[in-house]
Order: C-alpha cells, then sequence, then structure tokens
C-alpha cells in the first residue's frame, strides 16, 4: 500500500491523536479540528477499510490471514481534496462511497485484529506526520502509532447514541438499516477492536476522556481545543 504523503523522520511536527469507538465522533471532530487548526488530517479507518474493500474486489477471504498481509501490501490508497471533502482512491479507484458502508467497517475490524496488516500499515500511517501537524484519528493512534503524541484526546459516548448517530446518518443517505440491526453491529465491532491482542482500542495512559453523549458537535470540537490550549 502506499500514501499521499512522504515521511521526514526528522520533522518534530505535533501531533493531536483521536481515538475512540465507532460512532464517537472523531472523523467528524477530527475533520473539525483539523479546519481550525491548519494541520493535516490522518483518517487511519480508511486504510483498514481500503484493505478490506480491496480484499473483496479480489474475493480473498477474510478467514485467510497470509492472503490479506499480501492485500494490505499490495493495496494502494491515495486521499484527495474535492470540492465534496475528501475522496479516498483504492488502487486507482474512487472507493470513498464504499469505504462508509457498515460492511467495510466489519471487514477492516476484521482484518485489523491480524498484527502483520497493523506492520504493514504503521510506517504507512506515520508517514503522514508532516509540518504545521497532525490530526490522527482512529484506535491505537496515542497507544501505538504515535505514542509521543503531545495531545491525546478519546471520545466515547454511549453505544445507544452511537447507534442513533449513526442510523440518522445512513437515513439521511437513503441508506436502508434498522437502529437495532445498527447497534448489533456497534456492539460486535466495539467487543472485536477492544478484545484483540494487538493494538486494542483502548485509551493511552495520557489521553483526556471526553464523554460526548449529549454533546453538541460543536462542543465537542471547544472541549478538544480546549486540551490543547496551554499551547495556543
Ligand atoms: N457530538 C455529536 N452529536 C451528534 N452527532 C454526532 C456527534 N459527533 C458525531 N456525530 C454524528 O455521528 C455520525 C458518526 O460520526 P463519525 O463518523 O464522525 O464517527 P466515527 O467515530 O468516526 O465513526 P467510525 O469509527 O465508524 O468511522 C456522523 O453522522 C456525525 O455527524
Ligand atoms: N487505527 C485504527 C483504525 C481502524 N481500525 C479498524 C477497527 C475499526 O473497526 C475499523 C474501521 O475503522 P473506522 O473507519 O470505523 O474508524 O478499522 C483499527 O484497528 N485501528
Amino acid at each position: 500500500m502506499t500514501s499521499t504523503p512522504s515521511a521526514n523522520p526528522s520533522d518534530p511536527a505535533p501531533v493531536l491523536t483521536i481515538d475512540g469507538p465507532s460512532g464517537s465522533g472523531k472523523g467528524t471532530i477530527s475533520r473539525l479540528v483539523t479546519g481550525r487548526l491548519g494541520w493535516h488530517y490522518l483518517d487511519s479507518g480508511a486504510l483498514y477499510r481500503a484493505v478490506g474493500v480491496a480484499a473483496g474486489w479480489k474475493d480473498i477471504d477474510l478467514g485467510d490471514p497470509a492472503a490479506l498481509v499480501r492485500c494490505a501490501f499490495d493495496t494502494r490508497v491515495d486521499f484527495r481534496e474535492a470540492e465534496d471533502g475528501l475522496r479516498v482512491m483504492v488502487n486507482g479507484s474512487d472507493a470513498t462511497h464504499e469505504l462508509r458502508m457498515e460492511t467495510a467497517g466489519a471487514a477492516a475490524s476484521a482484518i485489523a485484529a491480524i498484527g502483520e496488516v497493523r506492520e504493514v500499515l504503521k510506517e504507512r500511517q506515520r508517514a503522514f506526520r508532516r509540518p504545521p501537524g497532525l490530526v490522527a484519528d482512529g484506535r491505537d493512534m496515542g497507544t501505538v502509532i504515535f505514542p509521543d503524541a503531545a495531545y491525546k484526546v478519546f471520545l466515547t459516548a454511549s453505544a445507544d447514541e452511537r447507534a442513533q448517530r449513526r442510523y440518522k446518518q445512513l437515513k439521511d443517505k437513503g441508506v436502508s438499516v434498522t437502529f437495532a440491526g445498527l447497534l448489533r453491529e456497534i456492539l460486535a465491532r466495539d467487543a472485536r477492536d477492544a478484545n484483540r491482542a494487538v493494538a486494542p482500542l483502548r485509551p493511552a495512559a495520557d489521553a483526556v476522556t471526553i464523554d460526548t453523549t449529549g454533546m453538541a458537535i460543536d462542543d465537542v470540537v471547544d472541549r478538544v481545543l480546549a486540551v490543547m490550549a496551554p499551547a495556543q
């Protein structure tokens, strides 16, 4: 897999990590905070989703770890700014819409439990660190990928609220879903991401946890910026 930015190991660009479970608002908050700071953005989940989607295109069985590791090596991912937001190209094809499907999230979550896949993606994620700074969203940004990050946030929300958010998001896009089905998928993904042996979903010891249940998006953005306040 290749990704757009190039690495500069001697670059001390600051990093803000935003980790948390599915539907906690990582992507939404990260993009808004990135805009406010004028920094770069890494959507690490998109890399795992891209491997899942590419594996589907190649009919690779999710139970075949060796083939999935090869697929991770071979999958090229490029992020492109467009008028309607960030487009994600997988092996040259625009996969932005397919990547956001719950099936892609579930495949990514299964693939992400394979340690060798995580190793393949590790340096590629670190290569996104560039001046003036990076906002990195995922599950292990603060614990494994950027343990030296200056600012670490862990977003949470009740499973009910996260399912409700996802339900509204998908309904607004015209996707046919049920609340009960989404809640089941969210709980299954939480359990898989938090209980895997490698890089499980958990807050870094030095992360600030923000429970966003009942909080408006703008208030969460302000809380995250407040975490960084001493440096601004
Ligand atoms: N504080 C909030 N209040 C209400 N809705 C929110 C809040 N934060 C995010 N949302 C909405 O919830 C939905 C899911 O948010 P988002 O995709 O950012 O979550 P995520 O943590 O990145 O999920 P995933 O890990 O599955 O990609 C979006 O429609 C978003 O607008
Ligand atoms: N740093 C990361 C990012 C993502 N994953 C896995 C686990 C998630 O369920 C899946 C999809 O991520 P999302 O796009 O929903 O953030 O990918 C991970 O293990 N580590």
